[in-house]
């Protein structure tokens, strides 16, 4: 019998092909998206601009940028028969089940007729899901068949307009700005890799998008910025969380939102969305999640050597913006689609059927028993 290899367990470390897109953890701990720094990128751009860049090949001058704005508002409304599917999905469905579907149906609807078509059809998704998921939200909540056809001039504004039924705050509307463009790529992350294995057989693009979404929505992956809010939500005091912390890790539980695949000294982005929280905290006088918040930071760097990924202190954020936790991963989708459609652009600009071998770990050679004598 064949040795398991271990040491290729997850493919960690090992090149599954190039891209053009993004750096991650490259010099210690650096992120680009096609050559800029995420924090140039989370300070001076609107997310639209950062999904043009990764969609068109290059940052869009104004005129480019005001044209593409208007034209992601006018691709925001949703077809009946989506809707229609959409209102039969139970409001205890998992919401990343509902952007499965969501999606899905929309490749029924819309299909991608030819790759000529790529880049429409991913403007579309881009203006497309929020609509989708704040839609299947409202009515399955609320009980209200939501217009979502607003005039907001972002993707973040769009969304959380939806959600709440009025336009967000100045400050809501930067701090999604800025979480959109943290989300938006990670080079050969479980979901796009996922995309691009679905892109290499040729498939249409809802397609690739649709198991990518799947790949996010486990707590290894996106799914963990809820995951982490789950698990912070019921503490009462940083001293608390430090009780819990240190009996989970006693346990050798998983704590969610820290670690990570590539990066081995910090991620870049918690930096920059744990400022936001702290911001929003101020904002609505919180005196609890926020403090619980830095003192499981504290622990597990002091315990593990483990620091926050870029979902930890989304889950503060998201909350202190009133976002139900449920929806936060779907909000991780509404922008990693933008990475997930560049690197399907990619893999079909020079493609080879991804196909990699296996190390063998079964039986050997196994004598042919005829079904009355098997055990
Ligand atoms: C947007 C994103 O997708 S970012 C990732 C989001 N996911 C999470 O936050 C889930 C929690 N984190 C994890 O499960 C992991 O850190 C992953 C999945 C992100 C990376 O997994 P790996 O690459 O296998 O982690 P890595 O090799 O660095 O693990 C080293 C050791 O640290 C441990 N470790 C890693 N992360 C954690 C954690 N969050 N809590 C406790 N222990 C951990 C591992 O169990 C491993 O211990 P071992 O050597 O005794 O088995
Ligand atoms: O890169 C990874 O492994 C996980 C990921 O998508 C991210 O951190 O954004």
């Amino acid at each position: 019998m064949a040795e398991t290899a271990s040491n290729t367990a997850g493919l960690r470390g090992q090149s599954a092909g190039s891209t053009a897109l993004c750096t991650v953890g490259k010099s210690g701990s650096g992120l680009t998206y096609r050559g800029y720094d995420i924090h140039d990128l989370a300070e001076h751009a609107r997310f639209e601009e950062v999904a043009y860049l990764l969609l068109k090949g290059k940052l869009p001058n104004q005129a480019e940028l005001d044209a593409y704005v208007t034209r992601l508002k006018g691709l925001r409304g949703l077809p009946d028969a989506l809707k229609t599917v959409l209102e039969q999905i139970p409001a205890d469905a998992h919401p990343m089940d509902v952007m499965r579907t969501g999606c899905s149906m929309l490749g029924n609807l819309e299909t991608e007729e030819s790759f000529d078509e790529q880049q429409d059809q991913s403007d579309r998704m881009l203006a497309a899901f929020p609509s989708i998921i704040n839609y299947w939200y409202r009515y399955s909540h609320d009980g209200v068949r939501i217009d979502t056809e607003t005039d907001d001039e972002s993707v973040g504004g769009h969304f959380l307009h939806l959600l709440h039924g009025k336009p967000a705050s100045e400050l809501h509307a930067r701090v999604m700005n800025v979480s959109l463009i943290l989300y938006a790529e990670h080079e050969f992350n479980a979901s796009t890799f996922t995309a691009r294995v679905c892109a290499s057989t040729l498939s249409d693009i809802h397609s690739c998008v649709t198991g990518a979404i799947g790949s996010l929505r486990g707590p290894l992956h996106g799914g963990a910025n809820e995951a982490a809010m789950a698990m912070i939500e019921d503490w009462q005091s940083p001293d608390e969380a430090e009780r819990e912390i240190l009996g989970m890790l006693e346990r050798k539980e998983k704590i969610m939102g820290f670690g990570h695949a590539i990066y081995r000294e910090s991620d870049p982005r918690n930096a920059i969305i744990k400022h936001w929280s702290k911001r929003l905290a101020e904002d609505v006088g919180d005196t609890r999640l926020y403090p619980v918040s830095e003192r499981v930071e504290a622990v597990m760097w002091r315990e593990k050597k483990l620091f926050c990924n870029a979902d930890f202190f989304h889950a503060s954020a998201y909350h202190f913006m009133g976002i139900p936790t449920k929806l936060f991963t779907p909000i991780f989708v509404c922008s990693r689609l933008t990475g997930w459609c560049a690197h399907v652009f990619e893999q079909r600009e020079n493609n080879r059927i991804i196909r990699p071998s296996a190390d063998y770990t079964g039986p050997d050679k196994q004598e042919w028993l005829p079904i009355e004598q098997r055990q």
